[in-house]
């Protein structure tokens, strides 16, 4: 976690939202500081509440409880919206405009509008200006979407799965294009996916949502120094009684636990540093909140 004192990209306190005045809470207890000038993974299982905590974040929505923040100030002021982008994943864009209409519409909408930025965005995906965007590929829709919000300078990129669509290749061209921006701006950007395998190289920091509340949110490093993969015979099961097992699996009479341990582990074990990707399906598929989450 972060210091109290820390700048933040986005900070929220006892954060609630639901979308029927009785329906039930999207997000609920939230409390989180998420650093600026990384790139933050945020995941979760369908229905967690990644969206709503974009459109929240993006002054969208409106809290029912609690607070958000983006960049230290209250995300529905002219000063967030000057400084925050937010890519949704309907991609608001208009079909019969082309290429270069969309980037114009950017310029004049934008104060700080930087059209070198969003022309080489396009240019990267070899889209010309001419093309109408109503015939792209969603992909090229994607890029498109995001040279417009690239182009607005922001310090701060929310980006609701904006790698859904996309063909892996292009996938890791926009990553790189993100990963890019990051360092040279510092620009810092949260980015919901379910692609795992592309935030192992990206991202530097993660926040799992389980039925509308914080599972994780931590620096990957230290999520990865945190966690160990054993693998062992089912009678040392005993010895990781005190730690915490985030998903185990038995083949035969062979135990393989994604543990979380709370000092040196005993048993007679091969230990491993699992990857980024082993950790969060470990914590989507089991981790210490999914029973609450088959009751939410
Ligand atoms: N417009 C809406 N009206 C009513 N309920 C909604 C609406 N949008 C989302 N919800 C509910 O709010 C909860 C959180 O949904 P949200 O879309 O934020 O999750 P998510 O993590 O983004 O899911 P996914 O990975 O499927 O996109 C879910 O229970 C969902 O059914």
């Amino acid at each position: 976690m972060t210091g109290p004192d820390e700048p933040a990209a986005l900070h929220a306190t006892d954060l609630g939202f639901r979308y029927r005045a009785r329906g039930e809470w999207a997000l609920r207890d939230c409390g989180f500081t998420l650093p600026r000038g990384r790139i933050t993974a945020l995941v979760g299982r369908n229905g967690a509440g990644k969206s709503t905590l974009l459109h929240l974040a993006g002054g969208l929505l409106r809290p029912a409880h609690g607070e958000i923040r983006v960049l230290d100030i209250p995300p529905d002021t002219a000063a967030a919206r000057t400084r925050v982008a937010l890519l949704t994943q309907d991609k608001p864009l208009y079909p019969r405009f082309t290429v270069a209409d969309t980037l114009l519409m950017g310029r004049k909408l934008n104060a700080s509008w930087d059209g070198s930025v969003a022309e080489r965005v396009v240019r990267e995906g070899g889209i010309a200006l001419t093309a109408r965007v109503g015939e792209l590929s969603p992909g090229r829709r994607t890029r498109v979407a995001l040279a417009l919000a690239l182009g607005k300078r922001p310090d701060l990129l929310l980006l609701d799965e904006p790698l859904a669509d996309l063909d892996p290749v292009v996938r890791g061209e926009i990553m790189a294009t993100l990963m890019a921006e990051a360092a040279e701006r510092e620009v810092s950007i949260v980015l919901s996916s379910h692609v795992l395998p592309d935030l192992e190289q990206t991202c530097d920091w993660v926040m799992l949502l389980r039925a509308g509340r914080v599972e994780l949110s931590e620096d990957t490093d230290t999520l990865r120094e945190g966690h160990a993969l054993l693998t062992g015979h089912v009678d040392e099961e005993p010895s990781l009684r005190g730690h915490t097992v985030v998903h185990r699996r038995t083949h035969g009479r062979q135990l393989t636990a994604l543990v979380r341990p709370r000092g040196p582990v005993g048993g007679d074990w091969h230990v491993e540093r699992p990857g980024l990707e082993e950790i969060l399906l470990g914590h989507l598929r089991d981790g210490p909140g999914a029973a609450k989450e088959a009751v939410a």
